[in-house]
């Protein structure tokens, strides 16, 4: 595993997402690595961040995870096909769907690959898990931000 997390290769002016700016300190600073052939990030969200049923995760801190991941998955995917440093993607489209109901109280592994590179975009495929148990998947289109 790469021991720099992609988001600390981010450009400053690009370091600020609620999700994963390493400059926000209010965020949640996710940490995601490329492994093998697939981006891993693990991350245990706090417990106020429950869903309608204590003990099982918000839905919109699901997609947030999965967002924020996969962005990090395009900009890994990238720089390793094109040989070019890090550089910053946007969501252009965000698809996620709940498989299964996501515990809190223990870690999640989000799992990113990327399925086509076209030009300045990215189709990534994602899965996150809690231990096991497969949770949420996405689909998600990501655009590499013009110089
Ligand atoms: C001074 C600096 C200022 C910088 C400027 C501010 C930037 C701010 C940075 C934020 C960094 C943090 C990011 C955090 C991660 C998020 O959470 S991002 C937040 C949510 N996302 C957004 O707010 C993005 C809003 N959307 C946009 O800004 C623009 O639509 C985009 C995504 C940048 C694309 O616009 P564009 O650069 O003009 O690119 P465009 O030529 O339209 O599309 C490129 C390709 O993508 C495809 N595409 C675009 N949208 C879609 C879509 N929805 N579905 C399918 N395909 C699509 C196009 O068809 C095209 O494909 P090809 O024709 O090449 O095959």
């Amino acid at each position: 595993m790469c021991d720099t997390a992609i988001q600390d290769l981010y450009a400053e002016e690009f370091a600020n997402c609620f999700g994963c700016g390493r400059n926000n300190q209010h965020g949640l600073q996710l940490k995601s690595h490329w492994q093998g052939d697939e981006c891993i990030c693990r991350h245990t969200p706090k417990s106020h961040y429950t869903g309608g049923v204590p003990g099982f995760l918000y839905g919109g801190m699901i997609a947030s995870l999965i967002d924020c991941h996969g962005a990090a998955t395009a900009a890994a995917a990238k720089s390793r096909e094109s040989g070019e440093p890090i550089s910053r993607f946007v969501t252009a489209s965000l698809n996620v769907d709940f498989v299964k109901p996501t515990p809190i109280g223990i870690e999640l592994e989000i799992r990113g690959k990327a399925t086509e590179i076209k030009n300045r975009k990215v189709t990534v495929a994602l899965q996150l898990f809690a231990g096991e148990t497969l949770c949420a998947t996405g689909k998600m289109i990501l655009v590499q931000l013009k110089n």
